[in-house]
């Protein structure tokens, strides 16, 4: 008889799959640290799905920024096809993050209220990629940097994200670079402070919208970024009513009034003129 070396691999295929693999599944994943990282502080069966959709959140915005970073840069290098290709990602990236409002709400308020007390002053309001993301997409706020002061490292990357140029900031220059008449206080200018809306770059789009033909690359990007910012109103839209139904208007454990505090977040435009200019067209 054959001595076969006992590898400990399973042959389901019965093609001779012998070898113990060198990596595994759960080895590249990360598995170990990624499923040890629930710990529920109540004995709540609901728990679990509240730091799991939390956590889940976090990861869709790990990658979110890894390709707004990364679409930032392409435009910078004149290279719209990745970076309209990145940009749709997010889209759909963005559409996993609504649609787990759906999960969440399966959630009553009896259940919650359950979990709440121990939850202390914790609060999304601290989510530093969240912050993060609305840096890069032009939602400038140093009131928002405050809460991370007792963590250096992430006050400093929030810091660096503040005092940089925005998506939009970019892409502003981007037009500037393909012969559009933007004002050169938008080209360079306090990148702390948020875009304010300006006649001028709302001149610039509807020419790209008058004649897409002409300007498909910007007409593409001009939509892409529309759809980035419809997407992210709908999540803060389904953030706000779904805390509504779940704890209604009490103030939040993150300091702030609540949903008075989610609706307010509702009037900020990332690309104003990218909205006007359609009642211009
Ligand atoms: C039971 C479910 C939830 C409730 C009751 C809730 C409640 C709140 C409240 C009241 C605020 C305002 C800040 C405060 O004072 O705490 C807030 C902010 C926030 N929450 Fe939630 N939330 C829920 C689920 C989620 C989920 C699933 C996420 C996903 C990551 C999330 C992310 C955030 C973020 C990022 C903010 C800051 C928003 C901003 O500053 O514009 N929340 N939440
Ligand atoms: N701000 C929420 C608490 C909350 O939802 C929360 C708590 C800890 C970690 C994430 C959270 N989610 C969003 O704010 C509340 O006031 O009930």
């Amino acid at each position: 008889m054959t001595q076969e070396k006992n590898t400990g691999a399973v042959d389901l295929s019965g093609e001779g799959i012998h070898q113990r693999p060198d990596l595994s599944y759960g080895a590249y994943l990360g598995l170990d640290q990624l499923l040890s990282a629930q710990h529920p502080r109540s004995d709540q069966h609901d728990e679990l799905l509240f730091i799991v959709i939390h956590q889940a959140s976090e990861l869709w915005m790990k990658l979110s920024l890894h390709e707004l970073r990364a679409a930032l840069r392409q435009i910078q290098a004149d290279d719209l096809g990745p970076a309209l290709k990145m940009i749709a990602r997010v889209s759909r990236i963005q559409a996993q993050l609504i649609q787990s409002w759906d999960v969440l709400a399966t959630m009553t308020p009896a259940d919650y209220s359950l979990i709440r007390p121990h939850l202390g002053q914790s609060s999304g309001f601290q989510s530093f990629q969240y912050r993060q993301l609305e840096f890069l997409l032009g939602n400038k706020n140093a009131g928002m940097i405050t809460v991370h002061q007792g963590d250096p490292a992430i006050y400093a990357e929030l810091m660096a994200a503040y005092a940089q140029p925005s998506l939009y900031d970019e892409t502003l220059r981007l037009l500037h670079r393909r012969g559009f008449a933007i004002p050169a206080g938008l080209l360079e200018r306090d990148w702390t402070q948020p875009h304010q809306a300006h006649p001028a770059v709302e001149a610039a789009w509807l020419a790209v919208y008058r004649d897409p033909h002409e300007h498909w690359e910007l007409y593409d990007l001009a939509e892409k970024l529309v759809d980035l910012e419809y997407r992210f109103q709908q999540w803060r839209f389904s953030h706000m009513k779904t805390v509504e139904r779940i704890i209604g208007f009490k103030p939040g454990t993150g300091g702030t009034g609540g949903v008075s505090y989610l609706v307010k977040a509702l009037d900020l435009k990332f690309f104003p003129e990218l909205f006007s200019v359609r009642t211009s067209l």
